[in-house]
């Protein structure tokens, strides 16, 4: 697991990452989640041991990373500036970075397979495309078969394709038992991958919490159904800790209480035609916005209102 112990920062006067408790444990996606200048890059270098602390420590795998005598066999990292070869091959940079380890050309193989960049192996890196580069940079933490992974915003640059294949890779890391620990400024794209959430603004803690308890605590998740049998539907879903509310058009409901898989199937054991069904975080969205509202250091605006005088 990941351990933080009062984890603080300062620069100069300023302190941009206040004493942070949290564990990352295994076998779960966490994710690390705060608005654009909230710390996460800077916690994730303390714990990474290329920031030092000005207060409070780390650990992973019970132990201070720069401790560990074979880190990339520990923890797998990304981190949003990686310091690559421009002239190198994917395939050289991977090796260098083996040679270092004793790691065998077959796992840069695997990890190049892995990460889909076989076909690109033998390209300079300088050409990559900014999504190349992502892949590049996760197959190169993948590459020690480490217990730990700490990505920083991992799908910053990805494709559609990409970012799916990002999600589907987290998520079979940590059912093999690894502790991922993901950051990112973005709730919906980490209510689609993570289970855990340590949420951060302006350095401190805001919420260490599962994304189910903060689906509950922002008033539950909803689904939006599009039926031509919407009274049927709706009559057939409510009941005990089931609502089924008209939506905008007579063709829509709004479900509280059961998840997209239940009304599937529930609609289809009486044939009932789905035009739409889809599972909404906006409530979640606001969660987070309302969380984090006070300490957005970066934030629009609020739109004026009224003629200027
Ligand atoms: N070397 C540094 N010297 C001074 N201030 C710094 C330094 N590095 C980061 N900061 C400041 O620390 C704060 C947190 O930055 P950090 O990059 O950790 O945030 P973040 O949550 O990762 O943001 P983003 O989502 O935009 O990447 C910011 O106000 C940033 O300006």
């Amino acid at each position: 697991m990941i351990r933080a112990y009062d984890l603080t920062k300062r620069y100069g006067d300023t302190t941009v990452v206040h004493g942070l408790d949290f564990t990352v444990r295994p076998g779960t996606v966490t994710g690390f989640l705060g608005p654009n200048g909230a710390g996460k890059s800077t916690t994730l270098r303390m714990l990474l041991g290329l920031d030092a602390p000005t207060h409070g420590r780390s650990t992973i795998g019970g132990r201070d990373y720069t401790t560990h005598p074979a880190p990339l066999t520990e923890v797998g990292a990304l981190l949003e500036a990686r310091a690559v070869h421009p002239g190198r091959t994917a395939f050289h940079h991977l090796m260098a970075l083996a040679h270092t380890h004793g790691i065998p050309r077959s796992r840069v193989e695997h990890v190049l397979d892995l990460a889909g960049l076989t076909d690109v192996a033998h390209r300079r890196i300088k050409g990559f495309s900014l999504g190349m580069g992502q892949r590049l940079g996760i197959a190169a933490a993948l590459l020690g078969d480490p217990a730990h992974l700490v990505l920083d915003e991992p799908v910053n640059g990805l494709d559609p394709e990409g970012v799916l294949w990002i999600r589907n890779l987290l998520t079979s890391l940590a059912a093999q038992g690894r502790t991922v620990l993901v950051s990112s400024h973005l709730m919906s794209e980490m209510a689609l991958t993570a289970d855990h959430l340590v949420i951060i603004g302006r350095g401190r803690l805001l919420a260490d919490t599962t994304v189910a308890e903060l689906i509950r605590a922002a008033g539950g998740a909803s689904v939006k159904v599009v039926t031509p049998q919407a009274t049927t539907l709706r009559d057939l879903l409510t009941g005990r800790n089931v609502t089924a509310e008209p939506g905008a058009a007579g063709d829509e409901l709004v479900v509280h209480g059961a998840d997209a898989a239940t009304i599937g199937r529930i609609a289809a054991a009486h044939t009932i035609t789905l035009h739409e069904l889809t599972p909404q975080t906006g409530s979640l969205e606001r969660a987070f916005m309302e969380l984090t509202q006070e300490s957005a250091e970066y934030r629009t605006a609020a739109p004026l209102t009224g003629a200027a005088a």
